[in-house]
């Protein structure tokens, strides 16, 4: 006998097992879940249930005829800093770039300060505000990176803050160590002293204290060199941590092709990534995690090789980017609507890239991010009628309920 069993559901299973369709949703409209424990059980279509429903489960629950998707994976946030960079924007407004911002000392250096002088009580509060805005779009597994700190103390703060929201949330958190953010001020003209510092100090108190899932750097001009990054990465395998990374966002340092060097989870931003990286990308497994909504923020032109990552079967996924310097966003339904958008991918494909994909760039595609038995019954109930409309609405949010290790969250 299963727990429970969802009855009456379109189910968007976005399992490779259901695309011989070719909707690009592995879609089954006449669906049932069955649950046991905090795993999915049975999927499939309601004739085909062994038995009455009834018969079958201890509750049954009616859907009453709505989509279904997989609980939503924003794959890539910042979720945890102090402060905010409003007067960053209105001076963007008035002409300043990103760049020379962050090159006259603003930018990710000034988000490090509020972030260093709050209290561990104070970033809980001010994250689990945005972590709640995410969940109740039906968010059930979520990355959060350190970066803010770039000292051991605040980089352990911040990804101890991380691990405490998973404790008061129903929602699964991955952290990334992120101390190659930006170069902190006590630093200045020492790059290659402070990764040092990355790679013999944070870091192994890091991985000591069981704080990260994952080591990420900003390899970019003003981030840190191709060199300095790849140092990283081998302190990260010295302790059998994956890594990822922020690559190419705002010129081609070949990122892409370092971060599969090292088979990396996933690049990330990757809007000057070139086609021999994306060949690299692909027959690494390395995911392309773009974000829309910091290139949207930024005003950026330089298109990502959406055709290049197509052609050679990069997987694609979608986050929000969620943080106060270049995308203060909490809404992984809005990217999904400007990955379309700016983009042109297809909802199918931004739907893909929220679930499937991005549970990939997490290495957590065994576990969520589709509808399969044995996965976690992590899933998100629509008031919609076609699941286009999820990618279609700007600033709507159809969520009807979510069901989270089984059990009903919202
Ligand atoms: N690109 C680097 N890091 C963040 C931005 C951080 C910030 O500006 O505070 C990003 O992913 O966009
Ligand atoms: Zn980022």
């Amino acid at each position: 006998m299963w727990d429970t069993i969802w009855i009456n559901g379109k189910l968007a299973t976005m399992d490779a097992r259901h695309m011989a369709n070719g909707d690009g949703y592995g879609a089954i409209p006449d669906g049932a879940i069955a649950i046991e424990g905090d795993r999915i059980a049975w999927v499939g279509r309601m004739r085909e249930l062994p038995d009455r429903p009834e018969a079958l489960a201890t509750h049954v629950r009616d859907a009453g005829g709505r989509w279904i998707t997989p609980g939503l994976v924003d794959c890539h946030t910042h979720l945890v800093y102090g402060g905010n960079r409003a007067k960053e924007f209105e001076l963007r407004l008035t002409g300043a770039s990103y760049e020379e911002i962050a090159r006259a000392g603003g930018g990710i250096v000034s988000t490090v300060q509020a972030t260093r002088a709050a209290s561990e009580q104070e970033l809980l509060e001010s994250a689990s505000v945005r972590l709640e805005r995410l969940m109740e779009e039906g968010v059930t597994t979520v990355e959060i990176k350190s970066g803010y700190g770039l000292d051991t103390e605040t980089e352990c703060k911040m990804l101890r803050v991380a691990r405490k929201l998973a404790d008061q949330h129903s929602i699964t958190i991955r952290t990334t160590f992120l101390g190659a953010h930006a170069l902190p001020p006590e630093f200045k003209d020492r790059p290659d002293e402070y990764i040092d510092l990355v790679c013999s100090e944070m870091l192994p108190k890091v991985a000591e204290q069981g704080l990260a899932d994952a080591v990420d750097a900003f390899c970019e001009g003003i981030g840190f060199t191709p060199a300095q990054t790849e140092k990283v990465f081998q302190a990260a395998e010295r302790y059998s941590l994956p890594v990822k990374l922020h690559a190419d966002q705002l010129s081609d340092l070949d990122g892409a092709a370092l971060a599969a060097k090292h088979n990396g989870l996933s690049a990330d931003h990757l809007e000057y990534t070139n086609e021999k990286a994306v060949k690299a990308m692909a027959r690494a497994g390395t995911v392309a995690v773009l974000l829309p909504g910091a290139f949207y923020f930024l005003r950026e032109t330089k298109m990502p090789p959406m055709e290049a990552f197509r052609e050679h079967g990069v997987p694609i996924a979608l986050a929000t980017d969620s943080n106060p310097g270049s995308a203060p966003v909490t809404s992984l339904l809005l990217m999904m609507n400007m990955a379309c958008t700016l983009f042109r991918m297809t909802p199918a494909e931004a739907l893909a890239g929220i679930t499937i994909h991005g549970a990939r760039a997490l290495g957590l595609a065994d576990r969520v991010g589709s509808l399969t038995v044995g996965k976690r019954a992590d899933f998100v109930l629509w008031d919609i009628e076609e699941p286009a409309e999820l990618a279609y609405r700007i600033g709507h949010n159809p969520c009807a309920g979510v069901i989270r290790s089984g059990h009903i969250a919202r």
